[in-house]
This record gives C-alpha cells, structure tokens and sequence, in this order.
C-alpha cells in the first residue's frame, strides 16, 4: 500500500434536492499518505463536509475513483465503511462528536473498546490538553473548548490511522488553539497518522505539510506566498 491512505481521482458528487441538482464536487483528485497533514481551505458551501463524508464512508461518490487504505470504495460495504470509522477512520466534526450520556472517562474508554484496544495509552495526552481533571464530567459539564480537546483525546484514544477534522481548533481560544496544535500534530506524526484537516485557521493550516483549496469542485494547491 506504500503509505498512501486515500487516493482520489475525478470523483464527481452532486446533491438532489427540490427540483435542482447541486453539483458540488466535480473531478476532485488527492492522494494522502501515512505521517502527512493536508489542510483544507475554503469557502462556506463550497464542499468541504461533503469531501470528508466521501471519505469516511458516509456519502457516495457518484462517479470516479476513491481507493482508502488501498481498497476501492466500491468493493466496500457499508459495513466495511463501519468497521473503518471504529477502528481506523476518526472524524472529528465541529461540535465533538462525544456521547452525551457518557462521562469523558467512559467516552474514551467506549471508544478504545470499539476498536478493539485493551488500554488506552490517552493519559498522557489529557495531561497534555490540559483536561485530565475533566474525565468524571459529562460532555454538557464542559466549556467548548474542553469539549473539543476531550474530543481530540477519544479519537486519538482509538489509535486511527487517518484521521479527518473539521475545524479541530474552532472552539478554542487563540491562545488554547496555540497551545493543542502542536500536540495535535506532534500525535500524527509520532504515530504516523494521516490527516486531512478542514480549517479557517491560517496558523493551524500552516502547520500542516500541505495546503489545498477547495474551489470550483476541485482541490487546487494553495499558493504558499498567498497569505490566508
Ligand atoms: N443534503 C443536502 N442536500 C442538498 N444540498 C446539500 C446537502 N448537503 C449540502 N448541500 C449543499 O452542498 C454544498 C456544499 O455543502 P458542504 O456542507 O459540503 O459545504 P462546506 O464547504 O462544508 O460548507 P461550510 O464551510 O459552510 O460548513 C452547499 O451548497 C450545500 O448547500
């Protein structure tokens, strides 16, 4: 599979809704490799949630290629697509995606669980996020920016080997976001990670290995001189 996690070519996906056919994605390509963080900018509506639900399984590609982990997505069941998501995949949406009836403790060890993982070696990573004495709270029990670094420690908990974030930073505070996102990035690194990470924030896409517009359908690299 020599390190390459999704490779992308002309995939093409519309929405239908009313009486009109919304072409959103229109001959996208990307290739993401074991270890590389690629940012996504990008309008609003300009399809960056419909790209990472392409590509943790959860829409369809009308038409073109999209292989993850080296398997063609459309050999793939939508029970395959559910053992990636718990053992593999981890998306990490804007509001955290943590159950609400479990306490962060549980959440991470529900998550640990799922994919099949004895312990979780998340400890030190909550010391590092600064949130270790959150982990008897419950989701509602923390401000967002909690919310969002417990969120950070479940899908890091679950050892994924890519991970797809929208907005990983968006609650957090300037100097917080400062703070995480070298954890953030020194934990794909250190674990060979992948990650394609949807964001707004110029520091966090700097920090990533590679920068890509979403534009007219496509992803376009994003001239570097350009400030964001
Ligand atoms: N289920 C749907 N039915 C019809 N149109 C949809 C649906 N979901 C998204 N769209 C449309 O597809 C386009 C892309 O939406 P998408 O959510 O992927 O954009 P985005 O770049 O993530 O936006 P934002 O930055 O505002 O979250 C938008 O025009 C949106 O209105």
């Amino acid at each position: 599979m020599d390190g390459v996690l999704i490779k992308a070519r002309d995939l093409n996906r519309s929405y239908r809704a009313a009486r009109e056919q919304i072409s959103v994605l229109h001959g996208l390509s990307l290739e993401l490799r074991s270890g590389e963080a690629v940012a996504v900018i990008g309008p609003s509506g300009s399809g960056k949630s419909t790209l990472l639900n392409l590509l943790n399984g959860l829409l369809r590609p009308d038409s073109g290629q999209l292989q993850v982990f080296g398997r063609d997505q459309s050999e793939l069941t939508d029970a395959d697509w559910a053992e990636l998501r718990r053992t593999r995949i981890a998306t990490l949406f804007q509001d955290g995606n943590l159950i609400p009836t479990l306490t962060v403790a549980r959440n991470i060890a529900f998550r640990t669980g799922l994919a099949g993982l004895q312990a979780h070696e998340g400890d030190a990573l909550l010391e590092q996020l600064d949130i270790a004495d959150t982990t008897h709270r419950y989701p509602d029990q923390l401000s967002g920016g909690q919310r969002q670094r417990a969120a950070l420690a479940c899908a890091f908990a679950m050892q994924p080997r890519l991970i797809l974030a929208d907005e990983p930073t968006g609650s957090l505070d300037q100097a917080t976001a400062k703070r995480v996102s070298p954890l953030f990035f020194d934990a794909i690194r250190e674990r060979n990670v992948g990650a394609l990470i949807v964001t707004h924030n110029p520091e966090l896409a700097r920090s990533c290995d590679r920068i890509l517009e979403l534009r007219e359908g496509a992803l376009h690299p994003w001239d570097s001189a350009a400030s964001l």
